[in-house]
């Protein structure tokens, strides 16, 4: 059963309006967003498939107004969907009472925001112990996982501060920790980072990064900074008017942008810093020399691209079989002339 997605999305549909069930049975297929909005309905959510596999980080990227938060809101069923179906871990969620909705929510599901959502009057420790608390869990075991998980975020020795005695990326990690209390098997993540100025959020970009190292978590994390998307990611989604327009790797979608919208997001980037060498390997080929690592990227290997005489450079995949990839390819990557 390990293979069975944690989050599986089926064609789900969130309007907002007066009677969304009635009009989505009626709704002729194909109809458009701008379509929908003329007929008295906003679709946040328009006719979503998408399934996020344990461990895996899931970022849903998207400019304001897209449908990111609404997407998320229906995995933890903070919304009611309006037609399709969504399981965690198999099950129908859909078909869950109150209660059982609320235990999933408090012993699965964890859940961090730009706003961080402090409570001002309490310390650090008690506000990471507080879900704890909910839970009705004992007084010492709270301590002792509250002061595991300060310790995890970087913040031993500040137990005992207010939040507003702390920086912005303080609070965001007393956020993460309090978040994290709970041993959740899913975190949803809405632009946790935002509110951080750019050195700072790249600094936690990469504690994150390492935080997730350690704990391979089930992520969904929202953002609108295509950057953060490319660093995060093992996949990104990217949403337009309810709909995801492309849901693949970082690599992928910089290379292989499907539509025209996606291509614009991707359109600044230094393709040479998010592409692999494990990407454009093509089989039949075999390269000369050294090989270089699957996970290199082409920015990396620049030096031995310009250099190099031969056709095809050896790489080395992740489960050890030796492929190659055209270094002409690898050349266009870099030199930002496409692939
Ligand atoms: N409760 C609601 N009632 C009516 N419309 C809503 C409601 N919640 C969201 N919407 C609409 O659904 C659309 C998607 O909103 P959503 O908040 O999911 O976007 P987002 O991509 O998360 O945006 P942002 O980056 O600004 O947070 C928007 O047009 C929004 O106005």
């Amino acid at each position: 059963m390990s293979d069975t997605p944690v989050i599986s999305a089926r064609n789900v549909w969130k309007l907002f309006g007066a009677k969304p069930e009635a009009y989505l049975a009626s709704m002729p297929a194909g109809h458009s967003y701008e379509q929908i909005r003329e007929d008295g309905y906003i679709a946040g959510v328009k006719d979503v498939s998408i399934e996020v596999a344990r461990g895996e980080m899931l970022v849903i990227m998207g400019l304001s107004g897209s449908g990111k938060s609404t997407l998320v809101r229906c995995f933890s069923r903070l919304h009611d969907i309006t037609g399709g179906t969504i399981e965690i871990d198999g099950q129908d969620i859909g078909a869950f009472n109150e209660k059982e909705l609320i235990d999933l929510r408090r012993s699965k599901m964890g859940m961090v925001f730009q706003s961080f959502g402090l409570l001002p009057h309490r310390t650090v420790l008690e506000n990471v112990a507080f879900p704890l608390e909910m839970r009705g869990q004992d007084r010492h075991d709270r301590r002792d996982r509250a002061l595991e998980v300060i310790r995890l975020v970087g913040l031993e020795g500040r137990e005992e501060y207010y939040p507003r005695e702390l920086s912005g990326g303080q609070q965001q990690r007393v956020g993460i920790a309090r978040s994290l209390a709970i041993e959740p098997d899913i975190w949803f993540l809405d632009e946790p980072f935002s509110a951080l100025d750019p050195l700072i959020r790249r600094e936690m970009q990469d504690e994150f990064l390492r935080l997730q190292d350690m704990l391979g978590k089930t992520i969904v994390f929202i953002t609108h900074d295509f950057d953060e998307a490319l660093r995060l990611a093992d996949r990104i989604a990217i949403m337009k008017d309810g709909a995801v327009e492309q849901c693949d790797t970082p690599d992928r979608i910089v290379l292989n942008p499907a539509t025209e919208y996606v291509r614009k997001f991707t359109e600044e980037i230094d393709k040479a810093r998010v592409v692999h060498a494990g990407v454009l390997v093509q089989e039949g080929l075999t390269g000369e020399g050294e090989p270089v690592a699957a996970s290199d990227t082409i920015q990396s290997l620049a030096r031995r691209l310009v250099n190099d005489a031969s056709d095809a450079i050896p790489v080395k995949m992740a489960d050890g079989a030796i492929k190659a990839m055209p270094r002409a390819e690898a050349l266009g990557v870099l030199l930002g002339d496409g692939a």
